[in-house]
C-alpha cells in the first residue's frame, strides 16, 4: 500500500486561507479577510481578484469546470457546472472566471421544493457566494470542478435553502453571546464562533445484494426482514476489529476527505453488525455543516467504488440499532474560551454559569422546536429503541454539576468539583482521576463536559436544521439574560439569581437518569415535557406563535420562510411514507407473492409424488402447505387492504391531514403486511426466497 504524507494531502484541494495567502495580493488577501472575521459586505472588485486567483488555482489543479454548491430545502446538495471556456472574437477560447460568476449564480428556484415560496411561473432564485466557507475542488472520473459554497435566495429575498438560516443564526447567537460577555466585564472578546462537531453513522452492505433490494435503493430501509438468528446481542461488533475490506473502504474514506480539509478524525465498528461510525474534529458550525454534506456524499461514492453500498438511513433494519448523527454544538471566543467549559472552579465561571442556564432555559422553553429538528418520517423508527434516546426532550447534565446549580440556586456553598482517584485495583496501572461528568448516552442532549451532544438528529439529516435552532433559541434567552446583567451591580450576586430562576421555572428538563426507561416516559409525563413521539404530532410546533415570535424577533426566520417550511416537512414526510407504501406493494405482489407461490408449487408437487407412491407419511408437507395456504391468503388479504388505505389517502388534499392519515392508516397496514411476509421468509425455501435476507445483508460483508 502506498505511503501517504498526511500533512501533505491535507486540504490540498481546498482553496483555504493558505493558499489565498499565497496567491491573492496582500491588499485583497487583507480585505477578504476583514470581510469574513467582521462580517462585512464584500467589495465585488474584491471578488474580481479572488475569483481570477481562485480559477488558476482550480485549473492548475486539472479543474475544467466550476459549480456554485448549494443546499436546497430537500436536505441534499445541489449543483450546476459550467465550463471556464470562453470564446474570443478571433475563434479561439480562453479560460476565463469573473467576480460576477463567483458572487452569484442562477437557478431555477420552483424545481426545488419551496413550500409555497415559488410558484412554477416564479422561476428565479439567487446562488450567491459565502465567503466564510472555503471553494474546493470535487475530483473523480468524472473530472474535477471547483465547488464555490453559496447560499440560495429567492427573487424575493427568502432564503430557499438550509444554509442562510444557519448563518443568520450564528450572527443572532454571536451578538447575544457578546452582549452578554461585555455585561460580564469581558473586554477582549471580539466574536462568538458556534462550533460543531458532527459524528456519522451509517451501515455498510453488499452493493450487489443492495441492488437486488427495491426497498434499500427507493426508501433507504429494508421494508420486509425477518431477524436473523443473532443480531447485536453478543455486543461483539462495537468497536470490534476492524475487517480489511471495510478497512480499505475507511482508508480510502479518510484520503477523500483529507483532501477536502474535512479533519476526518475518528472511525469505528458500531453497535448493530454492519454498522460503523465517522466522527471529525469540530469546526464552525457553518463549515462543518459543508463538510457533512460531504462526508455522507463520499462515503456513497467511495463505497460503490469498493462494490459495497453505504446505507446512511436512521433505521435501515429493525431488530438492530439505528444511526444518528450526533451534533456537538459549543461556543467559542476568538480569545480562545469554550463558554461552556467549567474551568476549575465553575462556581465562580459566571459566563459558564450563565451560558449554561440560557441552554437550560431555552432547551425547556423550545423542546418543540429542538425535537422538531429532528423529526423525520425515518428518524420516528429510530427514536426510542436500540440505543436511541427517547423522543422526549431532556437534559443530561450530570449528577455533580446538577448539585453545583442547586447549590447556587439555594446560595449555599459548595465544595470544588473535585476529580476523585479511580480505584481499579490493580498495583501497577497508573492512577487517573475520574472524570466529573459520567456520559449517558441514554440523554437526547448530554452535557459532554465542555459541550453539548445532540444524540437525537439523524443520521441522514443535514445539521444546519439543527443548529439554527439551537443558536436562535439560547440567543433569545441570552439576550434575556444580558438585559438583567447590564447596570447589575452585584454580577455574582445577579448570576446566582439568574440560576435560581432558570432552575426553579425549568429546572425540570433536566434529567440524568435512564431515558431509555418506562418510568421515564411516566415521569417526563408528570414533570410536563411533551413527548412527541411522530414527526406529524411535532411539524405544527414550527408556526406556533411562539415561533414565529422567536425567529422573527431574531431575523432568522420570517413568518413566511416557517410556512413555506413547514409545508415542505408535511410534504416530505408523506411523500417518504408514499414511496414506502408503493415499494412494499411491489415486492409483495411481483416478488413475494410469486416466491411464495413457487415453493407452494414444489410442495404440493412433492405432495401429489408421494401420495401416488402410496406407502409415505406426507403429514409434514400438507401441514407445510395448509400453513403456506393460510399465510398466502394473509398476505394477499394485507395487500389487499394496504392498497385500498393507500388509494383513498392519496386523494386526500395537501396539508397536514394527508400527512396524518398516512402515519395513522397507511403505516399501520404497511406493518401488517410486513408482519405476514416476515413469517413466510422463515418457512420458505431460502433459494427461492427473492431478496438478500437480514443474515445475507449484515453478516456477509
Ligand atoms: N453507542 C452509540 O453511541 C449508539 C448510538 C446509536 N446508534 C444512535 O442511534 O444514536
Amino acid at each position: 500500500m502506498e505511503n501517504i504524507k498526511l500533512s501533505e494531502l491535507f486540504s490540498k484541494n481546498v482553496f483555504d486561507d493558505k493558499v489565498m495567502r499565497e496567491r491573492l495580493p496582500k491588499s485583497t488577501y487583507k480585505q477578504l479577510h476583514k470581510t469574513i472575521d467582521e462580517g462585512l459586505e464584500l467589495d465585488p472588485s474584491v471578488a474580481e481578484v479572488v475569483a481570477n486567483a481562485m480559477k488558476d488555482w482550480a485549473i492548475e489543479h486539472g479543474a475544467t469546470h466550476f459549480t456554485h454548491w448549494f443546499q436546497p430545502m430537500n436536505g441534499r446538495t445541489a449543483e450546476k457546472h459550467d465550463s471556464f471556456l470562453s470564446p474570443t472574437s478571433d475563434g479561439r477560447v480562453i479560460m476565463e472566471f469573473s467576480g460576477k460568476e463567483l458572487i452569484k449564480g442562477e437557478a431555477d428556484g420552483s424545481s426545488f421544493p419551496s413550500g409555497g415560496l415559488r410558484q412554477t411561473f416564479e422561476a428565479r432564485g439567487y446562488t450567491v457566494w459565502d465567503c466564510t466557507s472555503p471553494a474546493f475542488l470535487k475530483e473523480d472520473i468524472s473530472g474535477v470542478a471547483l465547488c464555490i459554497p453559496t447560499v440560495f435566495y429567492s427573487h424575493t429575498g427568502e432564503a430557499l435553502d438550509k444554509k442562510a438560516p444557519l448563518l443568520r443564526s450564528m450572527e443572532v447567537i454571536e451578538e447575544a453571546a457578546l452582549r452578554v460577555l461585555r455585561a460580564l466585564g469581558d473586554t477582549e472578546s471580539k466574536k462568538v464562533i458556534t462550533t460543531i462537531g458532527a459524528e456519522q453513522e451509517y451501515f455498510l452492505v453488499d452493493k450487489r445484494q443492495y441492488q437486488q433490494r427495491k426497498d434499500l435503493i427507493f426508501t433507504g430501509r429494508t421494508l420486509f426482514g425477518a431477524m436473523p438468528p443473532k443480531g447485536q446481542e453478543m455486543e461483539d461488533h462495537y468497536y470490534g476489529s476492524i475487517k480489511e475490506k471495510i478497512g480499505k473502504f475507511m482508508r480510502e474514506i479518510d484520503i477523500e476527505l483529507w483532501k477536502l480539509g474535512v479533519p476526518s478524525k475518528t472511525k469505528h465498528n458500531e453497535v448493530a453488525p454492519a454498522q460503523h461510525e465517522l466522527a471529525p474534529i469540530f469546526a464552525t458550525a457553518n463549515v462543518a455543516s459543508d463538510q457533512n454534506q460531504l462526508v455522507m456524499e463520499v462515503l456513497q461514492k467511495v463505497a460503490n467504488r469498493h462494490d459495497l453500498a453505504c446505507l446512511l438511513h436512521e433505521k435501515p433494519f429493525r431488530g438492530v440499532n439505528g444511526s444518528g448523527k450526533h451534533d456537538n454544538w459549543s461556543l467559542v471566543t476568538d480569545t480562545g474560551i469554550n463558554l461552556f467549559s467549567p474551568g476549575k472552579q465553575p462556581k465562580e465561571n459566571l459566563s459558564f454559569l450563565i451560558f449554561l442556564a440560557a441552554t437550560i432555559e431555552a432547551v425547556d422553553k423550545h423542546a418543540d422546536l429542538l425535537r422538531l429538528s429532528a423529526a423525520t418520517a425515518g428518524n420516528d423508527h429510530r427514536l426510542g429503541g436500540n440505543e436511541a434516546p427517547p423522543a422526549i426532550i431532556s437534559i443530561f447534565l450530570g449528577d455533580q454539576l446538577t448539585e453545583l446549580l442547586y447549590h447556587i440556586a439555594r446560595g449555599e456553598e459548595m465544595d470544588d468539583l473535585t476529580k476523585e482517584v479511580m480505584e481499579m485495583g490493580v498495583a501497577t496501572l497508573p492512577k487517573l482521576k475520574k472524570e466529573v461528568t459520567d456520559r449517558n448516552r441514554t440523554s437526547p442532549f448530554a452535557f459532554t463536559g465542555n459541550k453539548f451532544e445532540f444524540r437525537m438528529f439523524p443520521s441522514s439529516g443535514c445539521i444546519s436544521e439543527a443548529n439554527v435552532i439551537m443558536n436562535t433559541m439560547v440567543a433569545e434567552t441570552l439576550h434575556e439574560f444580558a438585559d438583567k446583567l447590564e447596570g447589575a451591580e452585584d454580577l455574582q450576586k445577579a448570576v446566582n439569581r439568574i440560576v435560581r430562576h432558570a432552575l426553579k421555572n425549568h429546572g425540570r428538563i433536566i434529567f440524568n437518569g435512564n431515558g431509555y426507561s418506562e418510568e421515564w416516559v411516566e415521569e417526563a409525563a408528570r414533570r410536563g415535557l411533551p413527548n412527541y413521539t411522530s414527526t406529524v404530532d411535532v411539524i405544527p410546533a414550527l408556526i406556533s406563535q411562539k415561533s414565529i415570535d422567536l425567529f422573527s424577533k431574531l431575523k432568522v426566520f420570517s413568518e413566511v420562510e416557517l410556512h413555506s417550511r413547514y409545508e415542505i416537512l408535511i410534504e416530505e414526510y408523506y411523500k417518504t411514507i408514499n414511496i414506502e407504501a408503493r415499494t412494499m406493494l411491489s415486492m409483495a405482489k411481483t416478488q413475494i407473492m410469486p416466491a411464495v407461490i413457487n415453493y407452494m408449487t414444489q410442495v404440493a408437487q412433492n405432495v401429489s409424488i408421494m401420495t401416488s407412491l402410496e406407502k409415505f407419511n406426507i403429514d409434514a408437507q400438507s401441514e407445510m402447505l395448509t400453513e403456506l395456504n393460510t399465510l398466502l391468503n394473509s398476505l394477499k388479504r394485507a395487500i389487499d387492504e394496504l392498497e385500498i388505505v393507500h388509494k383513498e389517502t392519496i386523494q386526500i388534499e395537501e396539508g397536514l391531514e394527508k400527512a396524518q392519515a398516512f402515519r395513522n392508516n397507511v403505516l399501520p397496514k404497511m406493518e401488517a403486511l410486513r408482519e405476514v411476509a416476515d413469517k413466510l421468509e422463515t418457512i420458505v425455501d431460502e433459494k427461492i426466497w427473492p431478496i438478500p435476507t437480514y443474515s445475507e445483508l449484515l453478516f456477509r460483508v
